[in-house]
């Protein structure tokens, strides 16, 4: 039985690690570890990787099928079942083909959210898109834009960056495709949320290039920690929305009840027993909403 330690680790991540399996596979491992306000939580959220790694397979598999509107989206799924994958890990680690990553944060948005906002408060505009007048925290754009970031050292911010900046990193018909692929997969993602009653503010991609250098989909895809889920029931722009899965935590982390300032830069405390499984709750909640699955998936 393969472990774990039979694998050269070769990144970590805030919540994810990756090893190296062979020349051409590699494993992508979701902890149960959560981020919120820019720290790592001391308490992890039970079965939170499983969930997020079986939200990944879903996505992956509905949008490696064709669509009406669009063709299949290449990615780098080999694997969610396969004796490589160490039973330590099972059902929280995916095989994915190894790729040349693209340094650049594919982002699409079709609601103004985090540093969206920040960046239209200041510019009237967001990497460079220039916006209408009169939005506020959490209103829908008129159309979903691409707004590429640069990936930033762990513990700061990616710095957001206009297309022509991407075009410059990467060239223009590939940065073109980025970006074209990134609001496909973003209109896909966001119509069946919908379907699904949860609005898909916002999410962020990593494509990489194959060794016959085809654009393929990488790392996780449309989970709750790359993307923002939003109850579609209780939408109201104006304010900034509840997070789908991370609201309980966030509320008692800038409640009294904790006794931390997240101004503080000190670590936050552990959460209490509640958080942890009311939080573990939306996580399987955000599941089998989005999927029409049970949780446990069926083995
Ligand atoms: C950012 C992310 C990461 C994940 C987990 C922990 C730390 C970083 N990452 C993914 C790759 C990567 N490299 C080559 N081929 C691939 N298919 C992938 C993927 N996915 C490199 N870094």
């Amino acid at each position: 039985m393969v472990s774990l330690s039979s694998y050269r680790h070769l990144a970590s991540g805030k919540v994810r690690d990756l090893y190296e399996v062979d020349d051409e596979t590699l494993l992508l491992v979701a902890s149960d570890r959560i981020s919120a306000f820019d720290h790592v939580l001391s308490t992890p959220i039970p079965d939170k990787g499983r969930v997020l790694t079986a939200m990944s397979v879903f996505w992956f598999e509905l949008l490696g099928g064709a669509d009406v509107a669009s063709p299949p989206v290449a990615h780098h799924l080999v694997a969610a079942r396969d004796e490589r994958i160490p039973e330590e890990v099972r059902g929280r680690a995916l095989l994915v083909r190894r790729l040349e990553m693209i340094p650049v944060e594919c982002v699409a948005r079709g609601y103004l959210a985090g540093s969206g906002t920040t960046d239209y408060r200041r510019d009237g505009a967001v990497c460079g898109v220039p916006l209408p007048d009169g939005l506020t925290e959490a209103s829908m754009l008129p159309s979903p834009i691409f707004t590429p970031a640069t990936k930033a050292a762990q513990g700061e911010h990616d710095e957001n960056v206009s297309f022509e900046v991407v075009a410059e990193t990467v060239g223009r018909e590939l940065a073109g495709a980025l970006r074209d692929q990134t609001l496909a997969i973003y209109a896909r993602g966001s119509a069946y949320a919908a379907s699904r009653g949860l609005i898909l503010a916002d999410t962020k991609l990593e494509f990489g290039l194959s060794p016959e250098g085809a654009l393929v989909l990488g790392d996780e895809v449309l989970t709750p920690d790359s993307s923002r889920f939003w109850p579609a029931e209780g939408y109201a722009p104006g304010s900034v929305q509840p997070s789908f899965d991370k609201q309980y935590v966030r509320e008692w982390l800038t409640s009294p009840a904790s006794g931390w300032d997240r101004h503080s830069g000190e670590a936050p405390p552990p959460l209490p027993d509640d958080v942890i499984m009311a939080t573990r709750e939306r996580y399987i909640e955000a599941y089998t909403r989005l999927t029409g699955r049970e949780w446990p998936p069926a083995v």
